[in-house]
């Protein structure tokens, strides 16, 4: 159980810059963010602090920016989002360290919010440079973790800071992990977890324990075509990784040996462009045509998945199982998250789900209240399920 300490432990903060970790990795349309699940879970966190007359300092990643910054991943973009949540006005600094951070944090008054600029547009962040991490500890007194879905990376700014400054654990952080073990901590089975999205190469990694703890894994998404290719069926141009084609055979042959079913989609629905209205059309997942790429599993996937679901007596769920945010790519999603949402209301299935996309997914289909819980994590949730200690929280319980 987590020992750390939390905002409980904070009085008499008035005046003091508090440097909050927050997760603002959210989903975002044409500039647009199209889903707060995760600011509306922090806002209570900044606004307490706020509210106690710290000055609030927001430190956030956005995206997976690979040279530095890009316009398109500033976290400017998410700013207004933050302001309407919070029904609070937030400043924003256009670096999250140096002078722009300093003269920023500078200017700020008691109660003040300021968002710094996308961490991971410097490359110290996700090395945990112990440079970076002094610079970014510069502009605070006190460092508050809320980012439960960043907490299995250990960065300078889920990890180091904790190492520089007085730590706490923010509420989210504490709520998350108290879900978490009710809902999992020992769960009843058949435990089924569905396992979808793009981030293939790193989640890949965690199916090795994680068939070691569930009695069956569905696979879905890009993560499917990866497993699908390993077994050597033409994905096309579909999303995948091939060069983990190995990594998902010996996957199956520990799923094997520790009893654990793998569910492969058998159908998909494939397009040969990636937008809304694309001419689409289903196919037997061995009959992918070369020039064209699969996009959501098919309707024979979906009824195998739901019959998975309705044998499971836990679902844990983190991955799409196709490109929902494009019409009719959707249709797998929305169709297992319903009759996943129908189980649970009817008292038959503990429903735990989580991630960005998913959380997205969920909303969409109009379903996120009917789940048991719906984590805003999706790889540090399932790293948890593994039984792994996240670097983000090992080192708020070592503060202790
Ligand atoms: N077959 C597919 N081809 C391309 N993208 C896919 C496919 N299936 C799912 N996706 C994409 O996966 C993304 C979500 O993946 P991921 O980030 O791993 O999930 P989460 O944020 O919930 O952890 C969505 O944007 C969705 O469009
Ligand atoms: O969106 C996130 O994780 P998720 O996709 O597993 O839900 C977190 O913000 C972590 O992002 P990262 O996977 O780029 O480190």
């Amino acid at each position: 159980m987590p020992s750390f300490k939390t905002l409980d432990d904070l009085t008499d903060i008035r005046g003091k810059r508090v440097l909050v970790r927050v997760d603002l990795n959210v989903p975002v349309k044409d500039g647009k963010v199209t889903d707060t699940t995760r600011i509306e879970r922090v806002a209570p966190t900044i606004l307490e602090l706020s509210e106690k007359g710290a000055k609030v300092i927001l430190l956030a990643h956005f995206g997976r920016p690979k040279d530095g910054p890009s316009p398109e991943l500033s976290l400017s973009l998410i700013a207004p989002s933050v302001e309407e949540v919070l029904d609070h006005a937030v400043s924003t600094a256009s670096d999250c360290i140096g002078e722009a951070a300093a003269s920023a944090v500078a200017a700020m008054n008691d109660g003040d919010i300021l968002l710094l600029e996308n961490t991971r547009f410097h490359k110290g962040e996700e090395k945990n440079d112990p440079d970076f991490t002094k610079a970014l500890a510069a502009n605070g007194d006190i460092y508050v973790n809320d980012a439960f879905s960043a907490a299995h990376r250990a960065h300078a700014s889920t990890e180091g800071l904790a190492h520089h400054l007085p730590a706490y654990a923010g509420r989210t952080m504490q709520a998350e992990l108290e879900a978490l073990e009710k809902g999992l901590g020992d769960p009843a089975r058949p435990v089924v977890a569905i396992v979808g999205g793009a981030k293939v190469s790193t989640k890949i990694d965690l199916l090795m324990n994680l068939v070691k703890k569930v009695d069956a894994l569905v696979i879905g998404g890009g993560m499917a075509n990866t497993f699908i290719a390993a077994r050597g069926t033409n994905v096309g141009k579909s999303l995948c990784e091939h060069d983990l084609a190995e990594t998902a055979r010996q996957i199956m042959i520990e799923a094997a040996t520790s009893g654990c079913a793998i569910i492969l989609p058998e159908d998909g629905v494939i397009a040969r462009e990636f937008k809304a209205g694309a001419a689409n059309e289903t196919v037997d997942i061995d009959a992918i045509p070369a020039d064209a790429m699969v996009l959501d599993v098919g309707p024979k996937s979906v009824q195998a998945i739901s019959a998975w679901i309705e044998r499971a007596s836990t679902l844990v769920w983190n991955g799409p199982l196709g490109a929902f945010e494009i019409e009719p790519f959707d249709a797998a999603t929305v169709g297992a998250a319903k009759y996943a949402a129908e189980r649970t209301i009817a008292g038959k299935l503990t429903s735990v789900a989580g991630g960005g996309d998913t959380v997205s997914a969920l909303n969409h289909a109009g379903v996120a209240d009917d789940f048991t819980y719906v984590s805003t994590a999706g790889g540090a949730f399932l790293e948890w399920m593994e039984g792994k200690e996240l670097p983000g929280v090992a080192v708020l319980n070592a503060a202790r």
